[in-house]
């Protein structure tokens, strides 16, 4: 058997071990399994098997896996943060077979060329990198055949159901404010997205309305082919608790034992559930894949990071690697209700509050179950009028960073149809929603370990709305601002849901409304006076949330500027060590963060495979 929940007696020593079976490290295991059938590889991965699951397999039901009752998500819980209004934030990640790209939301978004130029890596450019994002997908939508993939494992499609109403319906509403419709805004060729457009949103769905998956496109596939990658393995429901090295500061192996998650759980293939830790070796590379919030905590427990850090937590040092666990990059996110007039069939809402039998639509494969609700998305500027409202210091950066970047984009914003929520004491009837999120906040947290065991909790803060001159929060403001003229132009608007909105004072201009009818004739924006805009800023200090983006806490720059790994993605002071996951992008992409992961792993592959001689 090769995908087991227990650790086999005879299991003492691989060629390799990838540390997190998600999203790069599946796509990784694959790979060098093709290239080398013989060489041994480990994959061991905290989560359970994904395979097969519904939650999972059906993209309709993508909420069970940000629930906060969800056996299939890490939840990695932040500290109270002073520009956050003391919350303590909660970012959820992959914890499955399969990573992130087995529970989000499944929208198809890739970064802009500028973005990957900038991280300013040799071998990393946007044209070095493109070969990359199409060798993972079967690209089904309209646009430049020349950047996307045709032949990939992850087919990419509209797909098997779209609320066609509201998708034009928020279209028009787009164009009306001088965002027209673009046919491939995820080219990565450098076009202008000067002002802006929006674009029918495609999605990680194959053409049967299956979640195309990490592990059920690259690693499934591979374990049942009747023997052709029998050196391939996978371990699940057992965390990797550190890398072991040798004397010469080669990482020789691993620890690791079942995953808390587990230890009541029967053992399907084997004795039953040990906490007890095990040691496994490897002979040539260890790759850890735990993701931007995992795989910095492997790190530290191994000793390889800030001494002062592994001081503190009493782990004793064998690498002296500052950056580790700093550089923490997420998008912030807004998800606003609005009141609609959809039909029951035009949204999800019914399905999550329980009036739809969900078992009823598996049984006969309904076409609502090859659905996200998303059905546009965008990439979006401010005119020049915008940033000048935002002010000086908005103006500067604007300028510095935007300005001759005319592929950068401010603001990613989606059309929802279902409330993005808990629904439980909602009335009955249709939502509508836009998520917007600001494309690269300056602010940065960090993740770090508190103590040796995989169990202590680690010292997390996201760092939102911490930049120094404010851009981020003037970013979401304004990114609030658009989405709602948006959904205020739309013919199935009725007014917002004012409980996810700002309590803007009632006499304001910016109230929330309840209406029986969209709003006739033409739409003028609401202008925002001083304290709503007071109102607003607080309301997004309590209320912004994580995109589910992590990315950068052990950044591929030079050591010097807290950099943790080289462009060949090994780690700084040690050898035989990588890592491949979001945690290496130095600085953030427009875009929603899967088809990097999968690129990253794809790219880590090839110079494994390079360097290796496999
Ligand atoms: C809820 C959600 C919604 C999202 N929506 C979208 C979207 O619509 N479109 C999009 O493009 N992107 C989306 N993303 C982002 C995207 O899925 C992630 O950026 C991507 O999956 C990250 O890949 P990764 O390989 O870096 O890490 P992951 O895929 O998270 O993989 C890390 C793996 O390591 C495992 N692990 C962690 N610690 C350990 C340990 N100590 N030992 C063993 N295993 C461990 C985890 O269980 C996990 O399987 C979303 C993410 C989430 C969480």
């Amino acid at each position: 058997m090769s995908l087991f929940n227990t650790i086999p007696n005879d299991l003492d020593e691989v060629d390799i071990i990838i540390a997190g079976g998600g999203t790069a490290g599946c796509v990784l295991a694959a790979r060098l399994s093709d290239a080398s059938p013989n060489t041994s590889i480990l994959v061991v991965e905290g989560g359970r098997n994904n395979r097969g699951d519904p939650s999972i397999v059906h993209p309709a039901l993508f909420l069970s896996g940000i629930a906060p009752t969800s056996t299939t998500t890490l939840f990695y819980k932040g500290a109270a943060e002073p520009s956050l209004a003391g919350r303590e934030m909660v970012v959820p990640s992959g914890g499955v077979l399969g990573g992130g790209s087995s529970i989000n939301l499944l929208t198809y978004s890739r970064a802009q060329k500028s973005d990957l130029d900038a991280w300013g890596v040799p071998g990393w450019t946007a044209d070095e990198l493109v070969p990359y994002m199409k060798k993972f997908e079967t690209y089904h939508g309209p646009g430049k055949a020349a950047t996307h993939g045709d032949s990939g494992p992850v087919h990419v499609t509209g797909g098997t159901f779209t609320a066609s109403h509201s998708k034009a319906d928020f279209i028009q509403a787009a164009d009306r404010l001088g965002w027209p419709l673009s046919r491939d805004l995820q080219a990565v060729d450098g076009s202008a997205c000067s002002p802006g457009a929006v674009q029918a949103n495609l999605r990680y769905i194959g053409e049967d309305g299956t979640r195309q998956d990490a592990a059920h496109r690259y690693l499934h596939p591979r374990l049942d082919d009747g023997g052709a990658h029998q050196q391939l393995r996978v371990l699940t429901e057992h965390q990797v608790v550190r890398v072991l090295f040798d004397g010469e500061k080669r990482a020789v192996g691993i620890e690791c034992q079942r995953d808390s998650r587990f230890l009541d759980g029967d053992a399907v293939d084997g004795p039953a559930a040990s906490a007890s830790p095990r040691i496994i070796m490897a002979r040539r590379l260890v790759v850890v894949s735990c993701g931007a919030l995992g795989s910095p905590l492997v790190l530290e427990r191994s000793g390889v990071g800030d001494p002062a850090v592994l001081k503190r937590a009493g782990v004793p040092l064998v690498a002296d690697v500052l950056g580790v666990g700093l550089n923490y990059m997420d998008h912030h996110v807004l998800a606003c209700p609005y009141r609609s007039s959809l039909e029951p069939d035009e949204t999800l809402d019914a399905l999550y509050a329980g009036r739809i039998d969900m078992g009823a639509l598996v049984a006969r494969r309904d076409p609502l179950l090859g659905w996200n609700a998303a059905d546009v998305t965008s990439k979006l500027r401010p005119s020049e009028d915008d940033v000048d409202a935002m002010g000086e210091e908005f103006r500067d950066v604007w300028d510095r960073d935007f300005k001759e970047r005319p592929d950068r984009p401010l603001a990613i914003i989606t059309s929802l149809n279902c409330f993005p929520g808990d629904p439980s004491s909602l009335p009955v009837a249709q939502f509508m929603s836009a998520s917007s999120f600001t494309t690269y906040p300056y602010s940065r947290g960090h993740i770090h370990i508190t103590g040796p065991r995989a169990t202590d909790p680690p010292d997390f803060r996201t760092g939102f709305f911490t930049d120094p001159h404010g851009v981020d929060v003037k970013s979401s403001m304004w990114a609030y601002k658009k989405q709602r003229e948006i959904l205020r132009r739309m013919a199935v608007y009725r007014g917002e849901w004012a409980p996810g909105h700002p309590p803007f004072a009632s006499d304001s201009p910016a109230a929330c409304v309840e209406r029986e009818g969209p709003i006739a004739g033409e739409v003028k924006n609401i202008a925002y006076t001083r304290e709503d805009d007071a109102v607003l800023e607080k309301w997004l200090r309590e209320n912004v949330q994580t995109t589910w983006h992590s990315m950068g806490t052990c950044k591929m720059a030079p050591r010097e500027e807290r950099g943790v790994v080289d462009p060949t993605l090994s780690v700084y002071g040690v050898q035989r060590l990588k890592v491949v996951d979001l945690s290496i992008p130095p600085s953030n992409i427009a875009a929603n963060t899967g088809s990097a992961a999968f690129m990253v792993g794809e790219k880590a592959a090839d110079l494994i495979i390079a360097e290796l001689g496999l």
